[in-house]
């Protein structure tokens, strides 16, 4: 059985402990390889060899440093069909969305801070009258953490370690380990593309162990991160009182709201796939719908119908449109918030069970589920269910609408559907989210700020805010005689 290794100091290891965990693949419940426990032990390890590396690095032309991000994406370009099979049997994900979905946005992630880091400039701010300049150096941080999870496996990996080695900071790195693989296969791709030994350090293991201990790491200065609220939470904890940079991009519980002066057709394809795009685990899904009372029972009726055409199935088929979700833990979460709805005076409307597979009958495949809830306060309404799960619920005014998307702790972003160019900002402006869609979904520009507000996060990536965020900016005052 294949076993995974570490990358430290531009060369695959072992982990010292040499204990490894069992990696699942979704789509049949099989173990399939195995992936280096690391410890504390094996970050130092990964810590030394990035500090080793960081003045050369940290020195290295801009051009230097782009180019080489760019050798990064044209390999992954060139391994294109690889990466796409084995992120989707990894993750469960089907083919077709690694395919054109992950893999491209990993490398367009390399390519984007390629460019972007030869483009990243600073202030200069004259004091007039005072024969005073001020300017800002950017300065990288020196040695950076970077934590992933596993819904969006390379593509979230790369968005964080790609601005992080453009601003000239040496990495750790960790990839969840539910879905290790394409992390791994990068390392080879590293290698491959001659980035300098101990510039990216890739530590596989479980996160109360690596990720621990690259949180408390009193050198590691900056924590990227992005999963579970919860485990924000415990980060923002840990690392407070070791004054760290951090950046959590969190969970979600994230509003799509439904007027009737939408464009019907455009609204209800999307929001069949803000609803369950890869089996719904993605942040950004829009899992609490909102529907104007006038379109509300024709809008109900033909979600059901589009859902149902859905299909379910082996991820490397073409023709499925959802996979596998990404473990059996996760599936049975999933299924406890669907098997809560008759206490929660909610109904199922469509969905609502395990799907079995044929020949495929262990793997972990789930109905996309509809449920009618009665109010927004709902715990299906207020907790992240992070699967193939919405609710719906009408509204009667567009206050009531803006009142419920705002009733929740999470927010991250927002979906509006309407016509009414005033409302669309009257909304833009008083939703509680980060980002704001109106008309569309998943619409990126890597270069607009990306994040959460309330307990969907601190701080936002994307563009140059990741090269602020990853960088200290050092401001120098002179004055000079006339
Ligand atoms: N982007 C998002 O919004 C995501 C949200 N989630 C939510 O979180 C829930 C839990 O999923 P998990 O896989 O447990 O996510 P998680 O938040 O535990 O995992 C994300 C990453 O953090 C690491 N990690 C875990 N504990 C850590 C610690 N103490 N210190 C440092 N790193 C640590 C993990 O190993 C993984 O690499 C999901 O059901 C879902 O609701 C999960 C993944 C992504
Ligand atoms: O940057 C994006 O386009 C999407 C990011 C998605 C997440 O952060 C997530 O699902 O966790």
């Amino acid at each position: 059985m294949q076993q995974l290794q570490n990358y430290i100091n531009g060369k695959f290891v072992s982990p010292l402990s040499s204990e490894w965990i069992d990696n699942y693949n979704p789509s049949n419940g099989e173990i399939y390889s195995k992936i280096p426990k690391s410890k504390q032990e094996d970050v130092e390890l990964a810590f030394e060899a990035a500090k080793k590396a960081f003045p050369e690095w940290s020195n290295t032309t801009l051009e230097k440093r782009s180019q080489l991000l760019l050798k990064i994406a044209n390999l992954l370009q060139q391994k294109l069909v690889e990466f796409a099979q084995a992120e989707s049997k990894d993750n469960g994900k089907p083919l077709s969305l690694a395919l054109n979905i992950d893999i491209p946005r990993a490398i367009s992630n390399f390519e984007f801070y390629a460019h972007a880091l030869t483009q990243f400039g600073s202030e200069a701010h004259e004091s007039v009258g005072k024969n005073t300049i001020n300017f800002t150096l950017r300065k990288p941080i020196g040695v950076v953490g970077c934590i992933s999870p596993w819904n969006l496996p390379l593509y979230l990996f790369s968005w964080k370690i790609a601005p992080a080695l453009a601003a000239g900071n040496c990495v750790v790195a960790k990839p969840s380990e539910i879905t290790p693989m394409t992390a791994y296969l990068l390392s080879e791709i590293c290698i491959e593309a001659g980035l300098p030994k101990g510039v990216l350090n890739i530590v596989h293991g479980l996160g109360n162990e690596v990720g621990q201990a690259m949180v408390e790491h009193p050198q590691i200065k900056a924590i990227s991160f992005t999963g579970g609220t919860k485990t924000g939470e415990h980060i923002a904890r840990t690392a407070a009182p070791m004054f760290k940079k951090l950046s959590l991009e969190l969970g979600g519980k994230n509003p799509n709201l439904i007027f009737a002066d939408c464009d019907y057709d455009k609204m209800l394809q999307t929001t069949v796939k803000s609803s369950f795009a890869n089996q719904g685990q993605i942040c950004l899904c829009g899992s609490r719908i909102f529907v104007e009372e006038s379109i509300y029972e024709k809008f109900k009726n033909d979600f059901i119908a589009e859902t149902k055409k859905l299909k379910v199935g082996v991820p490397s088929e073409a023709s499925s449109d959802l996979g596998a979700v990404v473990s059996e833990a996760h599936m049975q979460k999933i299924l406890g918030y669907i098997n809560q709805a008759e206490k929660q005076d909610a109904k199922i409307l469509t969905g609502g069970k395990r799907v079995e597979v044929k020949d495929y009958e262990n793997g972990y495949y789930l109905e996309p589920t509809i449920i009618e809830v009665q109010s927004n306060r709902c715990q299906l309404n207020q907790e992240e269910i992070f699967g193939p799960v919405v609710t719906i619920l009408p509204f009667k005014t567009e206050e009531q609408a803006l009142e419920m998307a705002n009733d929740v702790r999470y927010g991250l972003s927002a979906t509006v559907w309407t016509s009414n160019l005033d409302r669309a900002m009257r909304l833009s402006n008083t939703l509680e989210a980060g980002i704001i869609w109106v008309n569309t979904w998943l619409n990126r520009d890597l270069r607009t700020p990306f994040g959460g507000t309330k307990d969907s996060g601190v701080g936002r990536e994307g563009g140059f805010e990741a090269l602020r965020f990853f960088t200290e900016p050092k401001n120098v005052c002179i004055q000079y005689k006339n």
